[in-house]
Protein backbone atom coordinates (compact mmCIF):
# COMPACT_ATOMS: atom_id res chain seq x y z
CA UNK A 1 0.00 0.00 0.00
CA UNK A 2 0.96 3.48 -1.02
CA UNK A 3 -0.15 6.77 -0.38
CA UNK A 4 0.97 9.94 -1.86
CA UNK A 5 0.22 13.34 -1.05
CA UNK A 6 -3.56 12.15 -0.01
CA UNK A 7 -5.62 14.79 0.96
CA UNK A 8 -9.11 14.72 2.43
CA UNK A 9 -11.13 18.05 2.58
CA UNK A 10 -14.65 17.91 4.33
CA UNK A 11 -15.45 21.36 3.24
CA UNK A 12 -13.18 24.02 4.76
CA UNK A 13 -11.54 21.18 6.67
CA UNK A 14 -8.59 19.52 5.52
CA UNK A 15 -8.77 15.71 7.83
CA UNK A 16 -5.92 14.13 5.90
CA UNK A 17 -3.05 16.34 4.18
CA UNK A 18 -0.52 15.30 1.81
CA UNK A 19 0.04 12.20 3.44
CA UNK A 20 2.64 9.95 1.95
CA UNK A 21 3.32 7.15 3.44
CA UNK A 22 4.20 3.21 2.28
CA UNK A 23 3.53 -0.28 4.49
CA UNK A 24 5.85 -3.48 2.75
CA UNK A 25 4.49 -6.98 2.88
CA UNK A 26 4.62 -8.45 6.55
CA UNK A 27 4.98 -5.60 8.31
CA UNK A 28 2.61 -4.11 11.62
CA UNK A 29 2.72 -0.48 11.29
CA UNK A 30 0.81 1.77 13.75
CA UNK A 31 -1.24 4.89 13.01
CA UNK A 32 -1.24 6.95 16.05
CA UNK A 33 -2.40 10.84 16.72
CA UNK A 34 -4.35 12.82 18.86
CA UNK A 35 -8.34 12.87 18.59
CA UNK A 36 -9.10 14.43 15.74
CA UNK A 37 -5.78 14.11 13.90
CA UNK A 38 -7.09 12.30 11.05
CA UNK A 39 -6.52 8.64 11.34
CA UNK A 40 -10.36 6.90 10.60
CA UNK A 41 -10.62 9.53 7.73
CA UNK A 42 -7.34 7.90 6.33
CA UNK A 43 -8.70 4.89 7.00
CA UNK A 44 -11.95 5.27 4.75
CA UNK A 45 -9.78 6.62 2.26
CA UNK A 46 -7.72 3.38 2.16
CA UNK A 47 -11.09 1.27 2.39
CA UNK A 48 -12.64 3.15 -0.35
CA UNK A 49 -15.27 4.62 1.88
CA UNK A 50 -13.89 8.28 0.90
CA UNK A 51 -12.22 9.53 -2.19
CA UNK A 52 -9.32 11.32 -2.04
CA UNK A 53 -10.01 14.93 -2.90
CA UNK A 54 -6.26 15.37 -4.24
CA UNK A 55 -3.78 12.69 -4.40
CA UNK A 56 -3.69 9.28 -4.63
CA UNK A 57 -3.47 5.57 -3.06
CA UNK A 58 -2.53 2.41 -4.70
CA UNK A 59 -2.75 -1.05 -3.75
CA UNK A 60 -0.91 -3.49 -5.23
CA UNK A 61 -0.22 -1.42 -7.90
CA UNK A 62 -4.02 0.02 -8.42
CA UNK A 63 -4.88 2.86 -7.25
CA UNK A 64 -7.74 2.70 -4.19
CA UNK A 65 -11.42 4.38 -5.69
CA UNK A 66 -14.51 4.69 -4.04
CA UNK A 67 -15.76 1.70 -3.44
CA UNK A 68 -18.56 -0.77 -1.97
CA UNK A 69 -17.20 -2.31 0.79
CA UNK A 70 -17.24 -5.98 -0.62
CA UNK A 71 -15.48 -4.73 -3.78
CA UNK A 72 -12.81 -3.52 -0.97
CA UNK A 73 -12.69 -7.08 0.43
CA UNK A 74 -12.27 -8.92 -2.73
CA UNK A 75 -9.35 -6.47 -3.84
CA UNK A 76 -7.96 -7.99 -0.13
CA UNK A 77 -8.14 -5.24 2.40
CA UNK A 78 -9.86 -6.22 5.11
CA UNK A 79 -11.00 -3.78 8.32
CA UNK A 80 -12.33 -3.82 11.68
CA UNK A 81 -14.37 -1.28 12.93
CA UNK A 82 -13.53 1.42 15.81
CA UNK A 83 -17.12 0.71 17.07
CA UNK A 84 -18.08 -2.63 16.78
CA UNK A 85 -20.02 -3.54 13.58
CA UNK A 86 -20.92 -7.24 13.99
CA UNK A 87 -24.45 -9.00 13.36
CA UNK A 88 -27.17 -9.55 15.59
CA UNK A 89 -28.61 -12.65 15.65
CA UNK A 90 -25.96 -14.49 14.07
CA UNK A 91 -23.86 -17.28 15.68
CA UNK A 92 -19.91 -15.90 16.15
CA UNK A 93 -19.22 -18.63 13.12
CA UNK A 94 -21.95 -16.98 11.17
CA UNK A 95 -20.73 -14.13 11.44
CA UNK A 96 -16.75 -15.35 10.36
CA UNK A 97 -18.63 -17.62 7.31
CA UNK A 98 -20.02 -14.00 5.88
CA UNK A 99 -16.35 -12.76 6.17
CA UNK A 100 -15.60 -15.35 3.31
CA UNK A 101 -18.27 -15.10 0.57
CA UNK A 102 -16.49 -12.53 -1.30
CA UNK A 103 -14.19 -15.64 -1.61
CA UNK A 104 -17.00 -17.85 -2.92
CA UNK A 105 -17.62 -19.11 -6.40
CA UNK A 106 -21.31 -20.44 -6.13
CA UNK A 107 -23.46 -18.57 -8.28
CA UNK A 108 -27.22 -18.12 -7.46
CA UNK A 109 -28.60 -20.75 -9.19
CA UNK A 110 -26.42 -23.27 -7.65
CA UNK A 111 -26.94 -21.79 -4.21
CA UNK A 112 -30.01 -21.89 -4.97
CA UNK A 113 -30.51 -25.75 -5.49
CA UNK A 114 -27.77 -26.27 -3.22
CA UNK A 115 -25.39 -28.54 -5.72
CA UNK A 116 -23.21 -30.20 -4.75
CA UNK A 117 -20.39 -28.00 -5.34
CA UNK A 118 -22.10 -25.81 -3.47
CA UNK A 119 -22.87 -27.91 -0.34
CA UNK A 120 -18.78 -28.91 -0.76
CA UNK A 121 -17.60 -25.55 -0.63
CA UNK A 122 -20.19 -24.65 2.03
CA UNK A 123 -18.21 -26.99 4.33
CA UNK A 124 -15.19 -25.99 3.74
CA UNK A 125 -16.25 -22.60 4.77
CA UNK A 126 -17.82 -23.49 7.64
CA UNK A 127 -14.39 -25.55 8.57
CA UNK A 128 -12.36 -22.77 7.58
CA UNK A 129 -14.52 -20.25 9.84
CA UNK A 130 -14.36 -22.48 12.90
CA UNK A 131 -10.25 -23.19 11.87
CA UNK A 132 -10.43 -18.93 12.74
CA UNK A 133 -12.57 -19.14 15.49
CA UNK A 134 -9.82 -21.32 16.70
CA UNK A 135 -7.12 -19.33 15.79
CA UNK A 136 -8.48 -16.27 17.67
CA UNK A 137 -9.26 -18.31 20.67
CA UNK A 138 -12.97 -18.57 20.47
CA UNK A 139 -13.88 -22.02 19.10
CA UNK A 140 -15.54 -23.26 22.11
CA UNK A 141 -17.97 -19.86 21.79
CA UNK A 142 -18.85 -20.40 17.92
CA UNK A 143 -22.23 -21.50 18.39
CA UNK A 144 -22.79 -18.33 20.84
CA UNK A 145 -24.75 -15.14 19.35
CA UNK A 146 -21.84 -13.11 18.90
CA UNK A 147 -23.07 -9.56 20.33
CA UNK A 148 -23.71 -11.50 23.32
CA UNK A 149 -20.23 -12.62 23.81
CA UNK A 150 -17.82 -10.38 26.19
CA UNK A 151 -16.77 -7.15 24.60
CA UNK A 152 -12.53 -8.54 24.07
CA UNK A 153 -14.59 -11.63 22.57
CA UNK A 154 -16.86 -9.21 20.38
CA UNK A 155 -13.13 -7.72 18.69
CA UNK A 156 -12.00 -10.76 18.38
CA UNK A 157 -14.72 -12.02 16.03
CA UNK A 158 -14.52 -9.35 14.19
CA UNK A 159 -10.41 -9.74 13.44
CA UNK A 160 -11.62 -13.30 12.74
CA UNK A 161 -14.44 -11.98 10.38
CA UNK A 162 -11.78 -9.70 8.76
CA UNK A 163 -8.95 -12.44 8.51
CA UNK A 164 -11.98 -14.73 6.23
CA UNK A 165 -12.01 -12.05 3.50
CA UNK A 166 -7.93 -13.29 3.20
CA UNK A 167 -7.01 -9.61 3.15
CA UNK A 168 -3.30 -8.91 1.79
CA UNK A 169 -3.73 -5.76 4.17
CA UNK A 170 -5.84 -5.97 7.46
CA UNK A 171 -6.57 -2.49 8.88
CA UNK A 172 -7.61 -2.98 12.62
CA UNK A 173 -8.99 0.56 14.13
CA UNK A 174 -8.43 0.91 18.31
CA UNK A 175 -8.81 -2.78 18.61
CA UNK A 176 -8.21 -2.46 22.36
CA UNK A 177 -10.79 0.13 22.83
CA UNK A 178 -12.41 -0.25 26.23
CA UNK A 179 -10.99 -3.54 26.79
CA UNK A 180 -9.37 -4.39 30.19
CA UNK A 181 -5.47 -5.19 30.75
CA UNK A 182 -5.91 -8.70 30.18
CA UNK A 183 -7.84 -8.46 26.82
CA UNK A 184 -5.35 -5.80 25.95
CA UNK A 185 -2.25 -8.26 26.36
CA UNK A 186 -4.30 -10.88 24.62
CA UNK A 187 -5.25 -8.42 21.85
CA UNK A 188 -1.43 -7.83 21.56
CA UNK A 189 -0.77 -11.34 21.05
CA UNK A 190 -3.31 -11.85 18.75
CA UNK A 191 -1.87 -9.36 16.47
CA UNK A 192 1.46 -10.67 17.19
CA UNK A 193 0.67 -14.33 15.77
CA UNK A 194 -1.24 -12.46 12.57
CA UNK A 195 1.71 -11.40 11.83
CA UNK A 196 3.58 -14.21 12.20
CA UNK A 197 1.00 -16.02 9.68
CA UNK A 198 2.35 -13.83 7.08
CA UNK A 199 -0.61 -10.85 7.04
CA UNK A 200 0.34 -7.14 6.79
CA UNK A 201 -1.29 -4.62 9.06
CA UNK A 202 -2.22 -1.23 9.36
CA UNK A 203 -3.18 -0.25 12.99
CA UNK A 204 -5.05 2.98 14.87
CA UNK A 205 -4.39 2.44 18.50
CA UNK A 206 -4.34 4.86 21.16
CA UNK A 207 -2.79 2.60 24.15
CA UNK A 208 0.31 3.68 23.73
CA UNK A 209 1.51 0.35 25.10
CA UNK A 210 0.33 -1.85 22.56
CA UNK A 211 1.89 0.12 19.63
CA UNK A 212 5.22 0.41 21.23
CA UNK A 213 5.28 -3.15 21.56
CA UNK A 214 3.96 -4.30 18.29
CA UNK A 215 4.48 -1.88 16.00
CA UNK A 216 7.54 -2.50 13.50
CA UNK A 217 7.37 1.71 12.34
CA UNK A 218 4.60 3.97 13.42
CA UNK A 219 3.38 7.12 11.83
CA UNK A 220 1.76 9.85 13.67
CA UNK A 221 -1.19 12.25 12.48
CA UNK A 222 -1.90 15.79 13.89
CA UNK A 223 -4.17 18.24 12.10
CA UNK A 224 -4.17 15.81 8.96
CA UNK A 225 -0.54 16.01 8.73
CA UNK A 226 2.14 13.40 8.81
CA UNK A 227 4.66 15.20 11.94
CA UNK A 228 6.54 12.36 12.28
CA UNK A 229 7.52 8.46 10.90
CA UNK A 230 10.26 6.20 12.97
CA UNK A 231 10.57 3.00 14.72
CA UNK A 232 8.66 3.20 18.05
CA UNK A 233 11.61 4.17 19.88
CA UNK A 234 12.36 7.16 17.55
CA UNK A 235 8.51 8.53 18.01
CA UNK A 236 8.64 8.26 21.65
CA UNK A 237 11.79 10.62 21.41
CA UNK A 238 10.28 12.98 19.10
CA UNK A 239 9.82 16.28 20.01
CA UNK A 240 6.71 16.74 17.39
CA UNK A 241 4.67 13.99 18.81
CA UNK A 242 4.92 14.68 22.74
CA UNK A 243 3.98 18.58 21.81
CA UNK A 244 1.48 17.16 19.86
CA UNK A 245 -0.07 14.86 22.99
CA UNK A 246 0.64 17.30 25.62
CA UNK A 247 0.94 21.00 24.32
CA UNK A 248 3.73 22.57 23.84
CA UNK A 249 3.92 23.63 26.96
CA UNK A 250 3.85 20.22 28.23
CA UNK A 251 7.06 19.05 26.20
CA UNK A 252 9.09 21.49 27.93
N1 LIG B 1 -17.70 12.98 7.44
C1 LIG B 1 -17.11 14.06 7.95
N2 LIG B 1 -17.57 15.30 7.70
C2 LIG B 1 -16.97 16.39 8.21
N3 LIG B 1 -15.87 16.35 8.99
C3 LIG B 1 -15.36 15.14 9.28
C4 LIG B 1 -15.94 13.93 8.78
N4 LIG B 1 -15.21 12.88 9.25
C5 LIG B 1 -14.23 13.41 9.99
N5 LIG B 1 -14.31 14.77 10.02
C6 LIG B 1 -13.39 15.68 10.70
O1 LIG B 1 -12.09 15.38 10.24
C7 LIG B 1 -11.14 15.45 11.30
C8 LIG B 1 -10.44 14.13 11.43
O2 LIG B 1 -11.36 13.16 11.98
P1 LIG B 1 -11.02 11.63 12.16
O3 LIG B 1 -12.23 10.96 12.67
O4 LIG B 1 -10.41 11.10 10.92
O5 LIG B 1 -9.91 11.69 13.31
P2 LIG B 1 -9.30 10.52 14.18
O6 LIG B 1 -7.83 10.77 14.21
O7 LIG B 1 -9.76 9.22 13.66
O8 LIG B 1 -9.93 10.80 15.61
P3 LIG B 1 -10.30 9.79 16.81
O9 LIG B 1 -9.00 9.36 17.40
O10 LIG B 1 -11.05 10.70 17.74
O11 LIG B 1 -11.11 8.69 16.24
C9 LIG B 1 -11.92 15.89 12.54
O12 LIG B 1 -11.81 17.28 12.69
C10 LIG B 1 -13.35 15.49 12.21
O13 LIG B 1 -14.26 16.31 12.87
Amino acid sequence: MEAKEATKSFGGLVAVNKVDMHINEGEVVGLIGPNGAGKTTFFNLITGIYETTSGEINFLGQPIKKSKPYEIAKLGIGRTFQNIRLFKSMTALENVMVGQYCRTHANLLGAILRTKAVRREQQQMKDKAIELLKFVGLEDKKDEIATSLPYGDQRKVEVARALATEPRLLLLDEPAAGMNSREKVEMQQLIKRIQEKGYTVLLIEHDMKLVMGICDRILVLDYGNKIAEGLPAEIQKSKEVIEAYLGKGGAA
